[in-house]
């Protein structure tokens, strides 16, 4: 599937989370990357029945909302709601599969994680396949170095890993890049617990879901 594409053709990349709840550690990086990379067109997948984590503290409507309202006016962001009409975990792979599927082969699909994901990345359901899917984009994260621990994902960085924006345009799908994009010291796990504390959350998130959730009565 990874035939060069001679032109080279916009990136259609797709950022996935649990997002409870979204915040600035999420929003900012992607679009540092979108910068970047050149990406125009970012799908949210907020997920229902997370992989590799409890359930979130949020409701899945509640977690959907204040996605939609993080990106509302953005013309960046797009949110697609699949994985939340799952009810098994949400596989990255199944999701892939369907949207490359619908794309068809050529256009370039991207993957956005944080670099703390790409150091679990070998315990994701079928990780080997994922760039016969997509490509993966990663944005730095504070706290989490490049080093990988585990010396079959190190191999596997090294085997797929460009520096060369221009080789995401032209490649569909099979290519890592580790971007440079600026850290926030940010995780969802340190707001839940604010707002447990009482503590503010003021510039950890959009005005408009820290509003969402005092209105819901989330974290307390
Ligand atoms: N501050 C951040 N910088 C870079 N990437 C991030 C940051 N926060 C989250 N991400 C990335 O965003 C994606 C979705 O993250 P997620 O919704 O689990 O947020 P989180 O803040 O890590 O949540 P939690 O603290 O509940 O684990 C993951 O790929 C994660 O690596
Ligand atoms: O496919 C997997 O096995 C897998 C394992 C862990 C996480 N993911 C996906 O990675 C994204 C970030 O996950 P999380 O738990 O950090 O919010 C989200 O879209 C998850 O569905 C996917």
């Amino acid at each position: 599937m990874s035939d060069r594409i001679e032109s080279g053709e916009a990136i259609h990349a797709l950022f996935g989370g649990t997002f409870d709840p979204i915040h600035y550690g999420h929003l900012k990086p992607v679009e540092a990357l979108a910068q970047e990379v050149g990406l125009n067109r970012i799908t949210l997948l907020p997920n229902h029945v997370p992989p590799h984590r409890p359930q979130p503290e949020a409701n899945t409507q509640q977690r959907l909302e204040m996605v939609k309202l993080a990106v509302a006016g953005n013309p960046l962001f797009s949110v697609d709601e699949r994985e939340l009409h799952r009810l098994a975990p949400s596989y990255t792979i199944d999701t892939l599969e369907e949207i490359r599927h619908e794309q068809g082969e050529k256009i370039p699909l991207a993957f956005i994680i944080g670099q703390d994901s790409l150091l679990t990345l070998h315990y994701w359901h079928r990780w080997q396949s994922l760039l016969d899917y997509c490509h993966l984009l990663v944005c730095a994260r504070p706290g989490y170095t490049d080093k990988l621990d585990t010396p079959e994902l190190e191999h596997w960085l090294e085997q797929h890993r460009t520096t060369n924006i221009d080789n995401l345009k032209q490649q569909a799908n099979g290519l890592i890049y580790l971007a440079h994009t600026p850290l926030l010291d940010i995780s969802a796990t340190d707001i839940r617990r604010r707002k447990h504390n009482g503590i503010s959350l003021d510039d950890l998130l959009p005005p408009t879901v820290q509003q969402y959730i005092e209105q819901q009565g989330l974290y307390r």
